[in-house]
């Protein structure tokens, strides 16, 4: 059997590397402390066999589900018995690589309540939590609505003579429907629902209901509680036990309404707090700015199976060199695979980024400081969006980068979609959240001549420069000018969102010239998110990257502007601040970059760090060995447990030897 050859291609392929890389991986974890509890962790899971991901792709629904209670049992008895800090237990639960209940328990269930509790009732409900005692999840949407948590149909209905909300689903579509955990975990469910009180509708409040006994975990009285069915692709989502909530007139004690931002006190009266409401959507946030440093992790998973494959991968020839060229070689895979690499550093340096702004703003909160949420909500909508999208986009093109083997499971490529392309869809649906983005805009550059915009809409106060100079581009290294490329993406953003604004505001104002407009608002949404990318990245190099590695980085960069040029060229040239001549200086310059690239593809993937284990892939196993475990794998496949396949005798012996043409045949 042969090898192909692959350990010798890829030890050739690291030995061309020009940069420090184990700098590059320090880098990537996000520091040295980092660094090593990631390797800590990735051991510990890949040593202990309960965490096997092998056979994750054939089990059947309710096996799967159970391995997966028993995986994040085990998780937490680890965390417990070696007294893990939270930030090792979170890197455990990243390396056991399983969306499970404990996703939503740390996730949002304690989030919101950190964020909408009053002091009481965290100190109430926080140890509960965190020791586990309760299992609690995020109950939002519902079968009738999602992006409009305005029409949510739940109700809390407060009963003063018993001190109770009696919480109720009116109807089908009020049924809870998607929760993760809900479905057969959780003991507890942190319900969205409209507050009435005196007949009165408040709108919607949240509160924490009990919907399992804490006794033997069956439903309690008049809860209807089960998971809401597969999802799609193998293995993926289905580990998460989706599911759907109804309640019927269920009492619950006053104390569990989440009171920081409205109170209802026991006379029935309802006081808000002088906080903004949007806090109420905390929670969502907070996993809104971590998903962009989780879609660089998925997007770099991919990433790193089909770089190492397209090096051991050979197809073809030339006249000028002896054997098959590796696949990597072809300008067209270049073209398709290193602007992904690139997107995957790109979206690590603005995750490290979204972690600080996001810290910001959890300070200026609890200084009473709301200044900067329309914008950090605007940014964390926007960047999950984008990111989300390219990333699920991204890793079905790494898939096909790895051409036939890349549709085999054992490819790692078809989970990994599976798992990931949901999040395109949770925590609020893509193209809503660039609705969010738009109108913040909108907004934004309405103020403009009396309010100064801060952060990253700062470049709309220069909206009158950047609507009036053109691209002074000539030559191709022109380009390789971070200011330059910066005030590329600058004017593009603001002239796209100027004319959509002038364009409503030559208008009625109703919301139907709205609605028609909603393509350019989304396509200004996009630029402006992409300004954001590309400037955070620039920004992340140039504060202390460091020397062994910041030339790389600053390639990867241009790489990845590059390409959101060229992607986008369309709209850079409808602006009219560049012209086609300048894109195509842009994409020579780029092609320069894809030569920068190539020696060191295999080695930039190596930086991410990722085990064999965690990458469960034939196609990028760090020795390159694909077609050997192509082949063993092979025998593990369950149609091979028998030689003679079961079903053989009752349906294809038949055929074989019935020996008789078929009565209407024309054959
Ligand atoms: C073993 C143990 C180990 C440990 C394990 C560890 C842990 C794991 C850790 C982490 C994992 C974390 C999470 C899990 C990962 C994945 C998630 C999986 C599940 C997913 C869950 C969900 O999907 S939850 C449901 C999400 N739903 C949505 O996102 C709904 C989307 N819709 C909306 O957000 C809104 O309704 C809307 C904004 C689109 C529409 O609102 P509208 O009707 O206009 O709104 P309002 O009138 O309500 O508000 C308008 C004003 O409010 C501003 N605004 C809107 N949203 C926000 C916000 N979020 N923050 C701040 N401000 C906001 C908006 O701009 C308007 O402002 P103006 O009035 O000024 O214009
Ligand atoms: C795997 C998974 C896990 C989830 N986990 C949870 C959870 O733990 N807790 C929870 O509460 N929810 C959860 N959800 C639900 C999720 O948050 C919602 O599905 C999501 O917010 C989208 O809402 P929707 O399903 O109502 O989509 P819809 O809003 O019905 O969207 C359908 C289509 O209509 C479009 N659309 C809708 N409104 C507009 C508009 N105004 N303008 C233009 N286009 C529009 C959308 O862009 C989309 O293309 C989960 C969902 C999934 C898939």
């Amino acid at each position: 059997m042969q090898d192909g050859n692959g350990l010798d291609h890829l030890a050739g392929e690291r030995a061309m590397a020009q940069f420090d890389l184990q700098a590059m991986k320090v880098y990537l974890a996000g520091g040295q402390r980092e660094y090593e509890i990631s390797t800590k962790m990735a051991q510990l899971v890949a040593n202990d066999p309960v965490f096997s991901k092998e056979d994750r792709v054939r089990l059947a629904r309710k096996d799967l589900y159970k391995n997966s209670l028993r995986k994040a049992g085990h998780a937490w008895k680890t965390i417990l018995e070696k007294g893990l800090s939270e930030v090792e237990g979170l890197k455990l639960r990243h390396f056991v690589d399983e969306p499970t209940y404990t996703d939503l328990h740390w996730g949002m269930f304690i989030p919101a309540i950190k964020g909408q509790g009053t002091e009481e009732q965290q100190h109430k409900w926080l140890p509960l939590a965190y020791k586990m005692a309760i299992i609690g999840c995020y109950a939002q949407t519902e079968l009738g609505h999602g992006s409009n948590v305005q029409g949510l149909e739940t109700t809390a209905t407060f009963d003063p003579t018993t001190d109770e909300f009696i919480m109720h689903s009116p109807t089908v579509t009020s049924t809870k429907w998607w929760p993760g955990g809900l479905g057969k975990a959780s003991t507890h469910a942190l319900v969205y629902a409209r507050l009435i009180t005196d007949k009165k509708d408040h709108g919607i409040h949240a509160f924490i209901a009990p919907i399992r006994s804490l006794e033997d975990h069956t439903p309690l009285p008049n809860v209807t509680v089960g998971d809401i069915g597969v999802k799609f692709g193998n293995g993926g989502y289905n580990t998460m036990d989706n599911g759907f909530l109804r309640f019927d007139h269920v009492r619950i004690p006053r104390e569990n309404m989440l009171m920081r931002l409205a109170t209802v006190t026991k006379d029935g009266k309802y006081v808000r707090s002088n906080k903004p409401r949007q806090l109420g959507y905390g929670a969502m946030v907070f996993v809104r700015q971590g998903i962009v440093i989780d879609a660089s992790i998925y997007l770099s998973r991919a990433v790193t199976i089909a770089v190492r494959y397209s090096a051991v991968r050979r197809q073809f020839g030339n006249k000028d060199e002896p054997g098959e060229l590796q696949v990597i070689q072809y300008r067209t895979q270049q073209s398709r695979l290193f602007p992904l690499l690139a997107t995957a550093y790109a979206y690590r340096a603005v995750g490290f980024w979204m972690k600080s702004l996001y810290a910001d703003v959890m300070k200026r909160l609890n200084d009473n400081d709301f200044s900067t949420l329309p914008e950090v909500h605007a940014c964390t909508a926007g960047l999950k969006s984008i990111t989300t999208s390219v990333t699920a986009d991204g890793i079905e093109e790494c898939r096909k980068l790895c051409g036939g083997h890349g549709f085999l499971c054992a490819s790692g490529l078809p989970e990994l979609y599976a798992a990931y392309v949901p999040a395109c869809t949770y925590e609020g649906d893509n193209t809503i959240l660039l609705l969010q983005v738009a109108r913040f805009l909108l907004k934004t550059l309405s103020q403009v001549s009396k309010v100064r915009p801060v952060g990253t809409a700062a470049y709309l106060g220069n909206i009158k420069q950047l609507s009036t100079q053109n691209c002074k581009v000539s030559q191709g290294h022109d380009w390789l000018n971070t200011s330059v490329l910066l005030e590329a993406f600058e004017a593009r953003s603001a002239r796209q969102a100027a004319a959509v604004a002038l364009r409503l505001a030559k208008g009625s104002g109703s919301e139907a010239e709205f609605q028609e407009n909603t393509p350019e608002l989304v396509e200004s949404a996009r630029a402006h998110c992409q300004l954001i990318l590309v400037s955070k990245f620039i920004e992340q190099l140039q504060t202390g990257t460091p020397e062994g590695i910041r030339k790389q980085l600053e390639v990867l960069c241009y790489t990845y502007a590059f390409s959101q040029l060229i992607d986008n060229a369309g709209d850079f040239l409808a602006t009219g601040y560049v012209t086609g001549n300048q894109i195509a200086l842009a994409k020579e310059e780029l092609k320069h970059m894809f030569d920068k690239i190539r020696p060191n593809a295999v080695a930039l993937v190596d930086a991410f760090d990722h085990t064999d284990d965690y990458l469960g892939s034939a196609l990028g196993r760090y020795d390159g060995d694909v077609y050997t475990h192509l082949y063993k794998g092979a025998f593990k496949e369950s149609l091979n447990d028998t030689v003679v396949v079961d079903g053989y005798e009752e349906y294809l012996k038949p055929v074989l030897t019935q020996n008789l043409w078929a009565p209407h045949s024309k054959l």
